[in-house]
């Protein structure tokens, strides 16, 4: 157990030093300074605290560690891969051999992201005014194949991925023969608001190379080791690109976010085992579209906002149109998240969310089955999605007719 207290805040805090995750440690373990400390004052003084001094982005935190209860090397702090690794939940050589190179990409993306030059990449000569003048909403923006091309590389490089099906690809592309994985990702979601520098986000999805497709063709066992059904997710893994970088994962058991330290590059694990509170009170959804959902959306919309739902509170509404941004949200303070038309897809998106939703207690849906246990046809599949706290997803559920059937492909 770890306290931190901070002693000193130096005048030249930098931009990185905000978005330091030890400064979340810091107010979340100030609040269980109080009761701790005497309960260990009296509980065993053999275990007595050490002091130690760390200076992080010009903020200065005195940390006090349990020298015979550490199982991180004393600081205190633990990075993604050592809580993955042998130390800690020992995902295995292979798995944690991709996670190093998955979170490689995201920190280039990171600061693509972040950059000040990513306009010139980012902006679409057909974009006017923040209005979409002429090709679809849905082409692939430069930023999206930038970040699909980082992934890409490091996907190769990690040695241990037999194929990658993105939403930037038609196809999925084969890496290797003996990769035991296959990923899905959603590279850069939400890049239709990069150029207003709103939150953005990457999403895996990591299943097992099915071995007893090895003899068919490349293009076949490409494709259909990428529609495994998400029941069938190794790991699943979301990066949000906002205030912090935050890496949030599941490997099958709990779900678990790591915060960017920009200072030493590597993810710290802030949100050990993450549950999402059984209620919120808040819904995220584009709710310009009222008058084209269904009957049953709007009456539960209707009945949530006025307080008159199973849960007696009147709801908030909060929508940022970055699925990995309003998800992120809905899992830390409950609720629900839902794009009730078919937009979302079922590989890339749905999906691993609705696995990291599940291994923190929540639920992912299309209105009507639990999103884990639909089968994939086709690798650009879209479908309704709804994810967030089990009792507001089930009361949503029993309103039955939630699906938007109108979809006439919006222009922003
Ligand atoms: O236009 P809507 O229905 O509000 O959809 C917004 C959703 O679309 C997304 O932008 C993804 O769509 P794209 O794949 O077209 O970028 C999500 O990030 C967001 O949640």
């Amino acid at each position: 157990m770890i306290y931190a207290t901070i002693i000193n805040m130096q005048s030249s805090i930098t931009a990185a030093g905000y978005a330091t995750p030890f400064i979340r440690q810091r107010t979340h373990l100030l609040s269980k300074q109080r009761t701790s400390d005497s309960f260990h004052l009296h509980r065993d003084r053999a275990r007595r605290p050490i002091r130690k001094m760390a200076s992080f982005s010009g903020l200065s935190v005195s940390i006090r560690s349990h020298a015979s209860n550490s199982d991180d090397g004393g600081s205190g702090f633990r990075t993604l891969t050592e809580y993955a690794g042998k130390g800690g939940i020992d995902v295995g050589d292979d798995l944690l051999i991709l996670f190093d190179h998955i979170q490689y990409a995201c920190k280039r993306i990171a600061a693509l992201v972040a950059s000040p030059f990513n306009s010139s990449l980012g902006r679409r000569s057909d974009v006017v005014g923040g209005v979409d003048a002429g090709t679809g909403r849905d082409d692939p923006k430069p930023l999206d194949i930038v970040s699909n091309e980082i992934i890409l590389s490091s996907l190769c490089n990690s040695g241990k991925v037999a194929v990658m099906a993105s939403e930037e690809d038609d196809t999925p592309i084969w890496i290797s023969n003996d990769g035991p994985f296959v990923v899905v990702t959603d590279p850069l979601d939400g890049s239709r608001n990069i150029d207003a520098s709103i939150p953005t986000g990457t999403i895996f999805g990591i299943y097992n190379r099915l071995v007893e497709l090895d003899h068919l063709p490349t293009d076949e066992k490409a494709q259909l080791n990428s529609l495994q059904s998400g029941s069938r997710l190794v790991a699943a893994a979301y990066v949000l690109y906002s205030s912090a970088t935050v890496l949030c994962a599941t490997f099958g058991s709990g779900t678990h976010a790591f915060t960017l330290d920009h200072t030493t590059g590597d993810f710290i694990l802030t949100h050990p085992n993450l549950r999402i509170p059984l209620r919120g009170q808040i819904y995220s959804v584009n709710d310009a579209r009222y008058f084209d959902w269904p009957e049953g959306l709007r009456q539960y919309i209707d009945t949530i906002r006025q307080g008159k739902g199973k849960y007696p509170k009147k709801y908030s509404a909060r929508y940022i149109c970055s699925l990995v941004a309003d998800f992120h949200r809905t899992l830390l303070y409950g609720g629900v998240a839902m794009n009730p038309r078919d937009h979302l897809r079922l590989v890339y998106e749905a999906n691993p969310l609705s696995f990291l939703a599940e291994q923190a207690g929540g639920k992912g849906s299309d209105g009507k089955n639990r999103i884990l246990s639909l089968q994939p046809v086709k690798l650009h599949q879209r479908l309704p999605l709804f994810l967030g706290s089990p009792e507001d997803i089930e009361e949503l559920e029993s309103y039955g007719d939630v699906q938007q059937k109108v979809n006439p492909g919006y222009e922003v």
